[in-house]
């Protein structure tokens, strides 16, 4: 049957006169509906693994705006939770973890297969939502990358520059490798999980993939990328994957092809022009206007959201951030980005 959701479209490879359109923590702190729910909620892990409410603020955003993919509302950092990490986040600092950096840290993490019980209040979120959606809007499922879920396991926070992953890389490459494998057998079996719910598609967040350079980038970001895309194909072939080696740089290019993925989704840092002749080449690439301009709005937002739109206008595209939105944004920019793009076809 032919595929009628735009998104689904982009992603089998289809040019379209008007992008579909989404946008990274679209159910996020800019919106107020957002803040009274999680406030409902009382603090954010509780909101991820209140079925009801994660629901209610996944769905925000989609009645606000009427965007064409809503995002499961979660975070990355739950599947180390569920691999028995502790976990917390806080205030105006951000997460917190116990931290992996030892054998016997290793040795103390459950198998993946024992994630599940933790994690079924996501999957129970999954399918409230296949049931609340409205029939046009795609349900994007998503997980974190094994290498920059292993940064936040391995530090027990975020860092500026991943140093402490890098330092065990170097250091213990036998004890980060088991680490990353284990991330990777748990991821496969998570997204799995949420495609069993629901989920029509499912992105891989590699937020830090731009710190790994060359053969290291190939190890670490491209190779777990591939084994969850081969192990995802295999049970679940009809499943479109977007892949988001954030800060690739030159890396981006055979990104699609090395690992599999569908789509890759491009942060701000890279030229629309070039990613067009360059990426968009090989399929479907997602992104990428600068969050700073749902702060900024004006005349700006309208000329470069133009602007990526005109440079991919010649292949599959889907309009996206470059990152999430912030909590500074102002909601009536975003209805500005999203008019701009529906009405862009000049
Ligand atoms: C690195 C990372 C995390 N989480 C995520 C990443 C990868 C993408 C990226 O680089 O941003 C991904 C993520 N986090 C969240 C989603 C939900 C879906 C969406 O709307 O995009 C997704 C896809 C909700 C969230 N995850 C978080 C919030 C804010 C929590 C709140 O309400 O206070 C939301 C809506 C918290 C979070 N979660 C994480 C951090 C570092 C923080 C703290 C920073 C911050 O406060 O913004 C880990």
């Amino acid at each position: 049957m032919a595929q009628t959701k735009t998104i689904l479209r982009a992603l089998a490879g289809e040019p379209q006169d008007v992008p579909p359109i989404w946008m990274m923590r679209q159910a996020g702190r800019y919106l107020p509906e957002y803040r009274a729910t999680r406030a409902q909620a009382g603090d954010f892990l509780s909101l991820c693994y209140n079925s009801e409410l994660a629901t209610e603020v996944t769905l925000q955003p989609i009645r606000r705006y009427g965007f064409d993919a809503a995002i499961l509302f979660a975070d990355i950092l739950l599947v180390p939770q569920a691999l028995g990490a502790d976990l917390w986040f806080v205030t105006g600092e951000g997460p917190r973890l116990s931290t992996v950096t030892t054998q016997a840290d290793f040795d103390a993490l459950k198998p993946a297969d024992d994630i599940h019980d933790t994690l079924a209040p996501i999957y129970e979120t999954v399918r409230l939502l296949t049931r609340e959606l409205p029939p046009q809007t795609t349900l994007i499922g998503f997980a974190g990358a094994p290498w920059t879920v292993a940064t936040y396991m391995i530090a027990g926070r975020g860092t500026p520059d991943q140093g402490p992953a890098h330092a065990l890389r170097q250091e213990n490459a036998a004890l980060f490798e088991a680490l990353l494998a284990r991330i990777t057998e748990a991821t496969i079996d998570y997204l799995s999980m949420q495609i069993e719910a629901g989920a029509e598609v499912v992105k891989i967040f590699d937020s830090w993939a731009g710190s790994l350079k060359g053969e290291a980038f190939a190890k670490y970001a491209v190779e777990p990328c591939r084994q969850i895309v081969a192990a995802l194909k295999q049970r679940h072939p009809a499943i479109p994957i977007i892949g988001f080696p954030r800060e690739a740089g030159d890396a981006y290019v055979g990104f699609a092809k090395a690992t599999g993925v569908d789509c890759v989704a491009l942060d701000n840092s890279v030229d629309p022009g070039w990613a067009a002749a360059h990426v968009q080449v090989d399929g479907c690439v997602q992104g990428n206007l600068a969050s700073a301009h749902m702060v900024a709005g004006g005349q700006a937002l309208v000329d470069e959201t133009r602007a990526i739109v005109r440079a991919f206008a010649g292949g599959p595209h889907i309009f996206n951030l470059g990152h999430g939105i912030t909590p500074d944004a102002d909601p009536e920019n975003v209805q500005l980005m999203i008019d701009t793009v529906r009405d862009n076809k000049s």
